[in-house]
């Protein structure tokens, strides 16, 4: 979204006239509307909680990829009337090219599978950790950008990859001390969705729009949902019967209501059975409701929730098996998810969860005075070559030395002075024992 010559811009945050740099007035200090600055106590929660996601997938045998956060509009563009592509951030760059900043990553992840064509093994497994961003009006004061680890399995038509995506999840909450009885990860099947519409005889075309306002529920009324239903055509029986079967939470009424022949009801037997062998059924249930509200799933959908219900999804994924057709291409079956780095830390923080990442050096390198700063310079760098993180401290009062090693955690204080420097040594504080020797600068590990 640009913004405009006017005195206002579209999401009502009136333009600050531009100040001359000579102004007296501070230029604004703060990141874009909706976008956060990362000083570094967030941004070691953030180092650790993508060091978690990454340990998870080399642990699950991914392999990582990464990909311009700047795509191409037409990936995007989707007719279904989800959220996300009518937020788009999206501009035309000064070669008139229409682009977006990616409101998600797995477009993108397609476009590399087509692009790699048949150079890639199938299955493949792949993962990454990007921002994403959506236009939205500030009104809602909501976040316009937030990180995503995705992890896609393309080529493996059956739910063994759903289940292994769902051990990935499960693995990072248990990697943050999260419990089963804290989190839950509600699946079903959009081919649940489908064979209700068969039953009414619905026509397929209007499937993706069903989903997507089926995804709602919880978020709008029943009554809005209703009349949303009705407005694409659905018969008021047709949109009672829906809404009945999104109510079942058991899997053995599900196999009731639509018979055991159903694909729906196979995939999601198989699915069940299978957590119990890869020992993770606790942490799973079944919730016909779950549709998401992506344009593209067609199978297995799942999002993980905090059981208190006080968040918004954790994360959430299913199957796409034919992302690659609405590109032009050859259809690989597909499944993977998308889990960001906002709710799960607003989780770690309601549950004392967040570890405590305060800095760790391992020593300070501090000359008693100036004549010393050269060979403060060589201690330092002596000890950086061995693999040794060291700040290397001048100009400031030996209290403010003391001050700063206990700030930082330093384990020892090294200190460079004339006269020990006269005998080749320095003096070695150690921190957590006040324990004080000389040693020979030579021979400091
Ligand atoms: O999950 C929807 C979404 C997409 C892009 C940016 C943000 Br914040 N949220």
């Amino acid at each position: 979204a640009s913004a405009s010559s006017s005195s206002t811009v579209e999401d009502g945050d009136p333009l600050s006239p531009v100040e001359p740099s000579d102004s007296a007035s501070v230029v604004d200090v703060n990141p874009p509307r909706g976008t956060r600055d990362f000083p570094p106590e967030d941004m070691r929660l953030r180092t650790w909680l993508f060091d978690q996601f990454r340990e998870v997938s080399r642990i699950m045998a991914f392999e990582e990829v990464d990909f311009p956060v700047l795509e191409s509009e037409a990936l995007f563009i989707r007719k279904a009337g989800e959220e996300i592509t009518q937020q788009l951030y999206n501009f035309e760059d000064k070669g008139g090219r229409r682009v977006v900043l990616r409101p998600e990553i797995t477009p993108s992840l397609a476009r590399l599978v087509i692009k790699q064509g048949k150079s890639v093994s199938l299955p493949l497994k792949w993962f990454t950790i990007g921002q994403c961003w959506r236009y939205e009006r500030m009104t809602r004061g909501r976040r316009r950008e937030h990180y995503q680890w995705n992890m896609d399995i393309f080529g493996m038509p059956k739910v063994r990859a759903e289940s292994e995506l769902l051990q990935a999840i499960i693995l990072l909450f248990e990697r943050l001390g999260i419990t089963s009885s804290v989190v839950g990860i509600r699946v079903s099947s959009r081919k649940v969705l489908q064979a209700v519409l068969n039953m009414y005889s619905i026509p397929e075309h209007l499937f993706t729009e069903v989903c997507v306002i089926v995804d709602k529920l919880g978020k709008l009324t029943r009554e809005e949902i209703e009349k949303e239903l009705i407005t694409t055509g659905l018969s008021s029986e047709a949109v009672q019967g829906i809404i009945e079967v999104l109510s079942l939470k058991s899997l053995p009424k599900l196999e009731e209501v639509l018979g055991s022949n159903v694909e729906a009801v196979a995939d999601l037997k198989k699915l069940f059975s299978f957590a119990e062998q890869y020992g993770y059924a606790d942490w799973i249930c079944f919730d016909a409701s779950v549709v998401r509200g992506l344009a593209y799933y067609t199978g297995i959908v799942f999002e993980a929730f905090d059981r208190e219900g006080k968040l918004r999804a954790i994360c959430g994924g299913g199957r796409y098996d034919r992302l690659l057709s609405t590109f032009g291409s050859e259809d690989i079956p597909a499944c993977g998810f998308g889990f960001g780095d906002a709710v799960i830390v607003e989780l770690l923080k309601e549950k004392c969860l967040v570890p405590d990442l305060s800095r760790q050096i391992d020593d300070i390198v501090f000359p008693l005075d100036e004549e010393l700063e050269g060979p403060a310079s060589s201690v330092a760098s002596s000890l950086r070559r061995k693999g040794r993180s060291v700040d290397l401290v001048e100009d400031k009062r030996l209290k403010w030395v003391f001050k700063h090693a206990e700030r930082i955690n330093a384990g020892r204080l090294i200190l460079v002075g004339k006269s020990e420097w006269e005998r080749g040594m320095v003096r070695v504080k150690i921190l957590s024992t006040r324990e004080e020797f000389e040693v020979k600068a030579g021979e400091l590990q």
